[in-house]
Formats: C-alpha cells, structure tokens, sequence
C-alpha cells in the first residue's frame, strides 16, 4: 500500500526551479550538516527523528517530525545513522517502499561486515531503492565549508533513475559526484574513507626502504670503512653529505620506477600480441601508483637541491677550500685552471637544473586543476615525452658528475660499488629497453596492437571472451 499518493509524481525528474523537499533520518552530527548545507542550497528539508523537539542545533528552516511522517513527504531520504540501527527501519517498510534511501554510512574497521552497510539495507527494505552517497565527506568539512581536498562524492546504486536524483543532488551542494556504478561497489566505498592515502601506500613504503637502505650503505662505505682503513673521522657527513647522496639517488631511481612498468606493460603487450588481456595483479597496482612515486621521486629532488644550495655554507667545504688555497700559497705555486674540469662541473650543474625544471613541470601537470584542464594528448605529451628527458637529464647529470671515477679503484670500497653507479642501474636499463630496444624496431606493431589489432590469433578467442563477459 503506498501512503504517499504523490510519491510517484515526486519520484519524476524535477524540472521546475523549485527544488524538492529531502528527508533526513537522525539530527547527529552528519544530519544536522548535511541539512544546513541543503537549506542553503534551496531544498526544503525535513527531519524524521526520534524526538520531534526542535533544539537550537537544528538548522532554523528544518521541520522535525516522527520518522514515519517526515518519510511521507519526500521522495528522498538520507540515512544518517549508524549501521546497527537500521532495525528500526523494518516496521516503517511500506512507508519506504519505493522511495529513494541513501546509505551515507561508514564503518570503525575495514570489511567489518560481511555485506557492506548499502547491501544490508536494501536487503532490510527490498521495496526501496538504496543509494549509496556522502560517506567520504565529513560532517565537520560540511559545515564549514572547507571541502578543497574532498570535493568528490561516491555515487553507486542499482537504481539508475534514483542515483540520478541523488547526483543532482550532490551537484546541487556544489560537490562533484563520481559514479561508481551498481551497489557492489558499495564496500569499496566504504572502505575508502578507512584507508590512509591507499595509492600512497606501496611508494611511501618502497621509499621509506629504499631510503634506509641506501642511508645505511652510505654510511658504511663513507663513515665506517675511512674510519677504520684511514682513521678518520667523517661522522658528521650523517648531517648534510649522505642525506646530499641519498636524495639525488632516490629521485632517479623513484623516477625510473615511474617509467618502468609502462615498460613491462609493452613487453608484455608485444608478448601477447594483443592489449585485451588483464595485465598480472602486480603490475596493474605498480601503474596505477605512478603519480604517487613521481611526487615522491619529486621531493627527494627538491631536497637534493637545498642540500646543495647549502654546500658554501658549510664549515667542511669552507675548510676544504682553504686549505687548497693555503697548499698553493705554501709551495709558491699557481694552479691553473682545469678546463675539463671546468666543463664539466658546468655541464652536470647545467643538467641538473635542466632536469629539476622538467620534473617541477611533471609535478605541477599531474596536479587535478592541471590536468583536467589539458586534454589527454598534452597530458600524454608532458607525462611521457617531457618525462623520459627527465629521466635522461637526471642520469646525464649523475653520470657526467660520477662518471670519471666510476672506473677507479676508490670507487668500490669491499668490493662494493660507489652509491651513485647503483642507482643508474635501473635508470639506464629503462632508457636502453626503451629507447635501443622498444622505441625503433617494436614502436610501431606495439601502436598497432595499442589501436586494437590483433596479431595473435590465440588471444582472438580471448578478446571475445572478454567483451562478452563484460557485456554481462
Ligand atoms: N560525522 C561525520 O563526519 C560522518 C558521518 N557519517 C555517517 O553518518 C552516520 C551518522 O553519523 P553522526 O551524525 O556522526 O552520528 P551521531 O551519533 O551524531 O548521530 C546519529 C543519529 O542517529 C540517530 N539514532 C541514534 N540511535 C538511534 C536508534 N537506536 N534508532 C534510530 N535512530 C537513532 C540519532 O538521531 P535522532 O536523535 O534524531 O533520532 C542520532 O543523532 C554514521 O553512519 C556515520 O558513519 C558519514 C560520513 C561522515
Ligand atoms: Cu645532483
């Protein structure tokens, strides 16, 4: 039985300036915010609450009404009360049925319930249409308006008519909806909020070991091993000197790492014959957190030149040059300038900055404000083109200023290398695959395969297979 006879009517798109009236469930911290942010945005607003007294936290244009007589006059009602309460609902199910019910739930734990919080309660009301929306905004960033960082909500529902509303809704309070498709995707909407930064997380860790690794390294070959086969006393080279070492070796690396799944990705596209075909798990996670080492590779870059901005400064260095001069003057004796020297220290410099410029520009196109104002060509342009000079400016600046000594005894101390001639081991395999392997003899069957020819006619089966089960 439907209690709403203008239900139907309300369910319609609304066309009028008019906005239509919206339930809200529960007056908690999210109901209240969410309310006063939709009275600014025009919609009437009504509460259904346990208790219909109005306190003053209540935004002043709200009605407050019992849960059954607020439903009655919207077509929509937004949930905002925790999971374990959806009980409640039950008794009220005909006053629900066919009205619009968003989920804006979260949870304490990650996949705390079986089915998400959307799923359970449209299996508690089967007559309704449940959406899931809001719950990646907080109460608090509603209020206040400082919704920079989180402009984006979370859409899903099997309900296209219904998610549509809801959409309008969101767009209404000046936020961004992102459909996410059918009520499946429901937990991994929910679970979002619960993780820290998730694409930061395997480049924060692969950098914080890469970092303490490479500290570590350095420190045994330039503090521990001058110590005890020269006695002497570098210790403090863990202030300034190693950070300066470990820095420029992390950006490069980092910034190989950026460029070399995309690499594997070709390889195994050229394998295959075909790009339909799921790239293996791994793989797929690697490209996906590209941006990610790209800014990471961009700090330790940034780091690199402050460390060496700061070089004169330096009560080493300044001892250092000293006591060339003191040399000189102590044995009457001019040095004259050393050319190739001179060329190149000003070459690696020249570089080096060449290649920061190119990286700052990296890092400032993959910005949102930037990129969604460049159409993808640009954006392919700069990521791609401008990056692999990147890359090639950055191991040029490395092997120009190492490279003279790479050859010499003092650069392996136990028979380990010098730090720097490990980190262009990644870099430069990247730009020979690249650039002597795939870039001449493979660019064009790989473009091919990418515009979706098929070589291999073991994958045609596969391509059917795959469109079909994505038809289902
Ligand atoms: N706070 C936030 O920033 C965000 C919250 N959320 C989600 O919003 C939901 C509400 O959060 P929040 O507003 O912070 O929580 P609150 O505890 O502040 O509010 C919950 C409200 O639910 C109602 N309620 C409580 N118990 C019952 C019950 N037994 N039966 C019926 N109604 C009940 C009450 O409303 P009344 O007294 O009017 O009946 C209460 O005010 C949660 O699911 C949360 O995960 C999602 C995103 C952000
Ligand atoms: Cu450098």
């Amino acid at each position: 039985m439907n209690k709403n006879p203008s239900n139907t009517m309300a369910l319609a798109p609304n066309t009028s300036n008019k906005r239509e009236t919206v339930c809200i469930f529960g007056t908690g911290d999210f109901g209240r915010a969410l309310g006063h942010k939709m009275i600014q945005a025009g919609y009437p607003v009504v509460y259904g609450s346990r208790s219909t007294q109005i306190s003053n936290l209540i935004p002043k244009d709200a009605e407050v009404l019992g849960h059954a007589e607020a439903a009655q006059k919207a077509a929509i009602i937004i949930l905002a009360i925790q999971r374990q309460h959806y009980n409640f609902l039950t008794p009220l199910a005909e006053v629900l049925r066919g009205k619009v019910l968003v989920d804006i739930s979260n949870n304490l734990k990650l996949n705390q319930y079986a089915e998400s919080n959307a799923e359970h309660l449209a299996q508690l009301l089967p007559g309704s249409k449940v959406v899931k929306a809001f719950n990646t905004v907080s109460a608090w960033a509603l209020q206040s308006g400082t919704l920079d960082a989180s402009r984006q909500v979370f859409v899903c529902g099997d309900d296209v008519e219904a998610k549509q509303m809801v959409m309008n809704i969101v767009r209404a309070l000046g936020l961004t909806p992102l459909d996410k498709g059918s009520l499946l995707a429901a937990q991994e909407i929910e679970n979002y909020p619960l993780q820290l930064f998730p694409m930061w997380r395997f480049p924060m860790y692969l950098s914080l070991g890469l970092t303490a690794f490479f500290f570590f390294y350095c420190v045994a070959l330039d503090i521990i091993y001058t110590y005890i086969y020269e006695k002497k006393n570098f210790s403090f080279f863990i202030a300034i000197t190693i950070p300066n070492r470990v820095c420029p070796v992390m950006a490069l690396i980092l910034l190989a790492l950026v460029y070399l799944p995309g690499i594997f990705a070709a390889i195994i596209q050229l394998y295959r014959g075909t790009k339909y075909g799921r790239f293996p798990d791994w793989l797929d996670k690697w490209m996906l957190c590209r941006k990610q080492l790209g800014l990471i590779a961009l700090a330790f870059a940034s780091l690199h030149v402050v460390l060496t901005l700061v070089s004169p400064r330096r009560a080493f260095t300044k001892w250092k040059t000293g006591k060339g001069i003191i040399s000189q003057v102590l044995n009457n004796k001019t040095e004259p300038l050393d050319h190739t020297n001179a060329w190149l220290s000003d070459s690696y410099l020249a570089l080096g900055i060449l290649g920061f410029f190119l990286f700052v520009l990296l890092g400032i196109t993959s910005l949102p404000s930037i990129s969604n104002n460049v159409n993808w060509r640009e954006f392919r342009f700069v990521q791609s083109k401008l990056g692999y000079l990147a890359l090639i400016l950055c191991t040029a600046h490395t092997l120009v200023y190492g490279g003279k000594w790479f050859l010499s005894p003092s650069a392996y101390k136990w028979y380990l290398p010098n730090i720097y001639i490990l980190s262009l081991i990644v870099p430069c395999a990247v730009l020979v695959v690249k650039f002597v392997l795939i870039f001449p003899c493979i660019d064009k069957p790989l473009t091919q395969i990418r515009q979706g020819w098929e070589r291999n006619p073991k994958y045609a089966k596969q391509t059917n297979y795959i469109i079909n089960k994505s038809a289902v």
